[in-house]
């Protein structure tokens, strides 16, 4: 039964989905707006290529850029969060979409939906995808955010923000009213501005309560209707004021027992809102003292419920931080007092976004230096903050650590993006740009990289190859014809083709490699360290073969490494190097009853 009203409860909110921005409910000068910069469009390109729609959920946001596709017929290319959305990706399909022109000339919509929410932080490489793609874009793009301060500053500063805000119940009720005419549901005034003030300017949520409620009947009436609030923080408010007006111990915890909040967060609540509540204007500290005294032994057992991990410890603890909490008044406290949320959490919440900047910079300066995030936040922000002091070094800095410009803003002490700022970034941009192009550059030495999607790894040896099968090298016993030719094969990164049958190179460390040094481990001339890695290769019968990998020495030379591997096939397709100096493989040479540290 659940499972039915959730699915159904889905499509009404989607049947009844706005088809034009005239359908759009609430948010006139919003769909106004909208609607000015999608004209632009059609008389060339408007400064501002973008717009970022934002606001809570639920309100029309989506619904609104789709509505305006319909009503300019534009072409829609949507990027949803259930995307996978890097940056390649966003590259690949926002990016191509937006510089080419439709086949019949048309605009072609660009939506980015919970444009804010990219991955969280992970791939802040997104977000300069998106600023980019902005700045060069031939066709509209829409941004969906629910918080306009997920967006970088950099995004903020190319966008038109249209703020989309709650909808009001009035504006709801006749759109409910249609839905229940559509739907041939008789509904009372009052059941619809029921619902439409218990969405909390949520409008997917009326229609979803409106589909729950009429589920199954042919009236609706303010009975049918659940006064259950959706507003969390509405009932922490209740319960706070049945906690301090009231001496009823019975009640007040009562009004705890619905919360979505544990003990330990009630607590919170209560030593930030007793002082406020029980200060008075004699000066008397009295009740305040009482309150905290069972405040600070509620605090006891949560200690121990922590400690111990028995949360049947709760219970004292709230009974003693509630009843301690509305008992330890001696008079009535009446008036109106605005209870607050605790200010610790508020200090912590503003703290965060810098918090989190802090440890983004630190894991940066971390991954570049080589040190672990804690040691660059604690020890090397500061160096490389003052390195930010000199214009050309701070360009430097900024490319190497692929700051962004909020980074940069903030590890430079800066408020602001000033000229000089944007300045270096802008710059350092540019040099990210030429670092990219020229490793993407095809050298005459260099091999190009494989594709993404070629499944081929590439090993470090200088060897050629030639093109074509080794039918013709002498010594070819026609092994490879035997041995089945692998899809994922394996090559020497000197860039060129192994052989197929070559053992795969493995990473020898996990640690990731700064580009810098990716390029010169990518340069034909530079060799790779030895791997002495043991692998089994099927041999044509299905026997394994035990081998290594060439070591540095043996491919010093590539014109006999080429012979040796082609020379080598009859022994099962092993490059030089695969033997120990006495001949036998390696595995061969360990003695076969080694012991170890655990047989003793
Ligand atoms: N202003 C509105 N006018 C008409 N219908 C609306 C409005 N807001 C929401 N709806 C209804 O709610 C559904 C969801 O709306 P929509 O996806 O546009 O919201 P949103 O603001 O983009 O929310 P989210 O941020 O969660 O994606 C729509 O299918 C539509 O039925």
């Amino acid at each position: 039964m659940v499972w039915f009203k959730m699915i159904s409860a889905i499509e009404w909110a989607e049947k009844y989905r706005p088809r034009t921005l005239g359908d759009v409910v609430g948010n006139r000068k919003a769909v106004q707006d909208l609607r000015a910069w999608a004209e632009e469009w059609q008389s060339g390109i408007p400064e501002k290529r973008a717009v970022v729609l934002y606001g809570p959920a639920g309100i029309g946001k989506t619904s609104s850029a789709h509505a305006l596709a319909r009503d300019m017929d534009w072409e829609v290319i949507e990027l949803n969060a259930s995307d996978q959305r890097t940056a390649g990706v966003i590259e690949k399909v926002a990016g191509s979409a937006a510089s080419m022109n439709t086949f019949f000339g048309g605009k072609r919509l660009i939506i980015l939906d919970e444009a804010d929410n990219l991955h969280g932080t992970a791939d802040r490489g997104g977000m300069r995808a998106i600023a980019g793609i902005i700045k060069a874009t031939l066709q509209p793009i829409i941004l969906i955010a629910n918080d306009i301060y997920g967006l970088t500053p950099t995004v903020r500063n190319i966008c038109l923000e249209i703020k989309f805000g709650s909808v009001q119940s009035r504006s709801m009720v006749p759109a409910l009213k249609k839905v229940c005419e559509a739907e041939g549901i008789s509904c009372s005034q009052e059941a619809i501005l029921q619902i439409a003030e218990n969405a909390g300017g949520d409008f997917r949520s009326a229609m979803n309560d409106l589909q729950a409620a009429a589920n199954g009947k042919k009236a609706l009436d303010v009975e049918d209707i659940s006064t259950a609030g959706r507003d969390v923080k509405e009932n922490i408010f209740k319960a706070m004021q049945k906690i301090f007006k009231s001496t009823d111990c019975k009640r007040a915890l009562e009004s705890t027992y619905g919360l979505d909040e544990s003990p330990e967060d009630l607590v919170h609540w209560i030593d930030e809102n007793l002082p406020i509540q029980y200060a008075r204007k004699d000066g008397g500290l009295e009740d305040i003292r009482t309150g905290f005294n069972y405040l600070s032994k509620a605090d006891l057992y949560l200690g121990r419920v922590k400690k111990r991990q028995n949360y049947r410890m709760w219970r004292y603890a709230s009974m003693l931080m509630v009843c301690g909490a509305a008992l330890s008044k001696t008079r009535p406290y009446p008036g109106f007092i605005k209870y607050q949320q605790p200010s610790l959490w508020r200090r912590l919440g503003q703290t965060r976004s810098r918090r989190d900047m802090r440890d983004n910079i630190a894991s940066k300066i971390g991954e570049h230096s080589f040190e672990s995030m804690h040691y660059s936040r604690n020890n090397l922000l500061g160096f490389y903050a003052l390195m930010l002091k000199d214009e050309a070094s701070a360009i430097e800095v900024t490319a190497n650590l692929e700051l962004e410009l909020e980074e940069l803003m903030y590890l430079s002490g800066s408020t602001k993006a000033s000229k000089k700022l944007q300045k270096i970034y802008d710059e350092a941009q540019k040099l990210l740009d030429t670092k990219k192009e020229k490793a993407e550059e095809p050298d005459f030495f260099k091999a190009p990289e494989p594709a993404a999607d070629d499944k081929q790894t590439t090993l470090h040896c200088p060897v050629i190859v030639p093109e074509k099968e080794p039918e013709d090298l002498p010594g070819k016993t026609g092994a490879s014809g035997s041995q089945p030719l692998e899809k994922k094969q394996k090559t020497l990164d000197l860039g060129f083709d192994a052989p197929k049958g070559l053992p795969e190179r493995k990473e020898t460390s996990g640690k990731r490699m700064p580009e810098s040094k990716k390029h010169i481990k990518n340069n034909s001339f530079s060799l790779p360290d030895p791997v002495f890695e043991k692998k089994s290769l099927p041999e044509p019968s299905g026997k394994k073969v035990s081998h290594v990998l060439p070591s540095k020495e043996d491919m010093g030379s590539s014109e006999p490494l080429k012979k040796e591997i082609f020379n080598d096939n009859n022994k099962g397709l092993h490059a030089p190097g695969i033997e120990d100096n006495t001949g036998e493989t390696l595995k061969k040479a360990e003695p076969k009853n080694q012991k170890t540290l655990f047989d003793f």
